[in-house]
């Protein structure tokens, strides 16, 4: 089975503690929103407490046209993805020996938070000394879902390629996408909830023998499920001033009716039952989020204890945000024999499911 090697997430330059950012957003927007008071709450029932950007905030206090964010998106979203690409490889926690950029066979690019032809993987290779036969596969749009996804796209090229070694790698910045003069309630609630991110893993074939120095999860299987007509839950509505936030309020209860049954049948395909998962790695897309998995899946609230904290950390990171939380049970918490269903959701509206099990 393909099996996850390595793994290495990002520090963004940028730390804002929730009360800063509440003071913020308050600075921009009382004039135009008489009720902001109320919805600047959101900034302290949301259960996350620092965020790290790539960008000051100060930076919010000027305007900056779609063409400023988007060059500032390919230097940095480049910049950062060298980064974590580097660190993935050389990454003694789990590696006994580094691994050459130059021994990758192919590199899956997700990212939704910026706009860039050639794509940042291109630009990436223009950095680090990758083969010029390497697979380039650049994925747009899947939002949060990306990380999982980009996790099951890994294990299908490896399924059919068992020699290969792929790089997954997310980057997201999100900061750069806020919109200081949109005054809808999905604004300010966003305004509290999103940040930047950036993480890698590197997912190899059966064929390939690795020396490693700890028990790493083998992908025992994937699963992709989309909702029908329901483009309107989250996504970007595209302006001339850039890529606005659409997400309705009724995700958390979308989850909770939707995800269970899917989860349930994804699990009964390998004769398994949520009760032998003993780790739910999943994306905190926020508080509500995480109570709805609990509701949908009949979780111990124990269960998200590793989310909960990135999401205390971290805020909700869109792609990367999934591949925080498992680097923390790679490092720390799973051993050897142990299974675990990652979970993301994302725009479409779809999920994304991946099935692990740690091995020697
Ligand atoms: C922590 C929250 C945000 C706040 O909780 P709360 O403090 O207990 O407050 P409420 O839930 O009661 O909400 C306060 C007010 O905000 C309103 N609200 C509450 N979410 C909303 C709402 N999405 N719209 C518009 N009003 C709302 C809510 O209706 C209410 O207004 P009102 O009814 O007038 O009292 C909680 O609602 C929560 O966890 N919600 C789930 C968040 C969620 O859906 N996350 C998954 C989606 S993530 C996603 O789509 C990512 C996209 C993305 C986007 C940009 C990027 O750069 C990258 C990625």
């Amino acid at each position: 089975m393909p099996k996850i090697v390595s793994i290495s997430t990002h520090q963004l330059p940028y730390s804002v503690q929730q009360e800063n950012a509440e003071a913020l957003t308050k600075e921009l927007f009382h004039a135009e929103m008489p009720k902001l008071e109320r919805y600047l709450k959101v900034f302290e029932n949301g259960g996350i407490q620092t965020r790290h950007f790539c960008v000051p905030p100060e930076w919010h206090r000027t305007e900056h046209s779609f063409e400023e964010r988007n060059n500032l998106y390919i230097q940095l979203a480049t910049q950062y993805g060298v980064s974590v690409i580097q660190n993935c490889l050389q990454n003694e926690r789990f590696l006994t020996t580094a691994i050459a950029t130059q021994d990758i066979d192919a590199m899956i690019f997700i990212s939704s938070t910026g706009i860039s032809t050639p794509s940042i993987d291109a630009r990436i290779m223009n950095e680090l000394p990758f083969s010029d036969r390497l697979k380039r596969i650049p994925v747009w749009g899947l939002g949060c879902a990306g990380g999982a996804a980009g996790i099951s796209r890994a294990y299908d090229f490896c399924q059919a390629y068992p020699t290969a070694k792929v790089l997954v790698v997310c980057v997201e910045l999100c900061s750069l996408t806020f919109q200081p003069n949109d005054f809808s309630k999905s604004n300010i609630v966003g305004a509290s909830l999103f940040a930047d991110g950036a993480a890698c893993v590197l997912v190899c074939g059966d064929e390939v023998s690795i020396p490693t120095c700890k028990p790493l999860p083998s992908i025992l299987a994937t699963g992709s499920k989309w909702m029908p007509n329901s483009e309107e839950v989250m996504g970007w509505q595209v302006k001339n001033n850039g890529l606005h936030v659409v997400f309705q309020k009724s995700i958390p209860s979308i989850i909770t009716t939707w995800l269970g049954p899917f989860v349930e049948q994804f699990l009964l395909e390998q004769q398994l039952h949520m009760e032998q998962v003993q780790h739910f790695i999943a994306h905190p897309g926020g508080k509500k989020v995480l109570q709805a998995y609990e509701d949908t899946l009949y979780l111990a609230s124990q269960k998200n204890n590793i989310s909960r904290e990135i999401l205390r950390q971290y805020g909700n990171m869109s792609s990367p945000t999934v591949l925080y939380v498992l680097e923390q049970f790679m490092l720390h918490t799973a051993q050897q024999e142990d299974t675990g269903l990652l979970v993301a959701l994302g725009p479409g509206f779809c999920a994304e499911a991946v099935l692990l099990r740690w091995g020697s």
